[in-house]
């Protein structure tokens, strides 16, 4: 891909990552990625804001093969997928100086074996002149690194914010085309990668905020040339109290959890409250952080399986306690047959979740009246606590 102007002499370089389909190893990418650098040209320095993946290297040297210097390597953040391709820029530009945060030094020695000679370490708020272009370093501790900072350039008014308000969505667009699709992607972002530091984002948020801002560039998916579209959606994730939404990650073998969840379900879709299932057997666990986001209850549904929960729904109750989403309010349902410990092996994994626990309701087998008013009065506590928290 050529670069593309953003505004005279700034651009947006980089790769667009179309066919790429798991993240970190970790993190499904329905609709790829890209790792967007972008090159600053004043009227005495040239500045290169972070990299590519190594795996996209030669698109990016491909981008660079006119530019005869780079004085600055901008480092925001000392994650692969960004920094992975310095080295190779410093071996075509020599003299080039890679600047970043004070934590991000090691990280990048460490990482890139990077010697450090080649590294100057910038304050937060300090500024850097390329002529008739004006540098602003501002520290974003913990989106999603300790080390992670943004760059503000004055005069163009465009704020980099490296992963911060990013998106993995592989696009040609250099803008938000597609509202509602980029609103998805950027969705599924923060709940992956970002929800676990909310009380962080909140400071971030808060730093910025005075700033005049025209552009927010991030690092990944589409820049933002109406910044409240992002900004807003993030307040929303962050600051407004969980909706009146119970999610349901289940996973059953033979039938019986099955049943328990869809009456729970029925029960709760009775009493106006909205249900969002997930079969974890075939759940993109991407769809499930997304879902995480707003969910005022969780409630985990398993089985027993060697003594414990099935194991699909430990990763489950593993994976909502990671996130720490604002949910607040938790509970097990589950089946066993002959002896089971897996509603307490449930409950305390939520070590980092500030929930309310509701009582588990766990049944010996298929599930039979008793049981089913055991499921009522789940839904009725449900109904109850959403009530109070003045969401129903
Ligand atoms: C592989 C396997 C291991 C199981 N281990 C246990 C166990 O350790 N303790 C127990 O009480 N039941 C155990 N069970 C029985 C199931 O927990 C029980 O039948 C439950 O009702 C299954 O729910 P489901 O129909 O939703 O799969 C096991 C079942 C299977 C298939």
């Amino acid at each position: 891909m050529k670069p593309m102007i953003i505004r005279p002499g700034v651009s947006k370089i980089g790769a667009v990552h179309f066919e790429r389909r798991l993240f970190d190893s970790l993190i499904p990418l329905p609709n790829g990625t890209s790792y967007n650098a972008y090159l600053i040209e004043g009227s005495s320095k040239t500045a290169l804001l972070d990299t590519v993946d190594p795996m996209k290297a030669e698109v990016l040297m491909e981008q660079l093969k006119d530019v005869s210097k780079i004085d600055y390597i901008i480092a925001h953040h000392a994650e692969q997928d960004h920094s992975g391709t310095i080295p190779m820029v410093l071996e075509k530009y020599p003299n080039a100086k890679v600047l970043c945060s004070q934590k991000a030094k090691g990280f990048l020695m460490d990482l890139l074996l990077l010697p450090e000679e080649k590294i100057i370490t910038v304050a937060d708020g300090e500024t850097l002149d390329l002529g008739d272009k004006t540098l602003t370093f501002i520290y974003a501790p913990w989106v999603h690194w300790p080390e992670t900072m943004f760059t503000y350039l004055k005069e163009d008014k465009i704020l980099f914010t490296c992963d911060f308000l990013g998106s993995h969505l592989a696009t040609s667009d250099l803008y938000v085309i597609d509202r509602c699709q980029v609103y998805d992607a950027a969705k599924r972002y923060y709940a992956e990668i970002m929800m676990p530091f909310r009380s962080f984002i909140e400071k971030n948020l808060d730093k910025i905020k005075d700033l005049d801002i025209q552009i927010i560039a991030p690092s990944h998916g589409p820049l933002y040339d109406d910044p409240n579209f992002i900004l807003d959606a993030y307040k929303d994730w962050v600051y407004h109290k969980p909706k009146n939404i119970v999610v349901i990650p289940y996973v059953s073998m033979h039938g019986s959890v099955k049943k328990m969840e869809e009456y729970l379900e029925t029960s709760l879709i009775a009493k106006g409250i909205k249900v969002e299932p997930f079969d974890l057997t075939v759940t993109d666990t991407g769809e499930l952080s997304m879902a995480l986001i707003d969910a005022a209850t969780i409630i985990i549904a398993t089985p027993t399986v060697l003594a414990g929960a099935h194991p699909m729904a430990v990763y489950a109750a593993y994976l909502a306690n990671a996130l720490k989403p604002k949910t607040e309010f938790v509970s097990i349902i589950g089946s066993y047959s002959w002896g089971s410990r897996a509603d307490k092996q449930l409950t305390e994994m939520f070590t980092n979740l500030k929930a309310e626990l509701i009582s588990p309701v766990f049944i010996k087998g298929y599930p039979k009246d008793e049981d089913f008013k055991a499921l009522d009065n789940l839904s009725h506590t449900i109904a109850q606590k959403h009530r109070e928290l003045g969401i129903l």
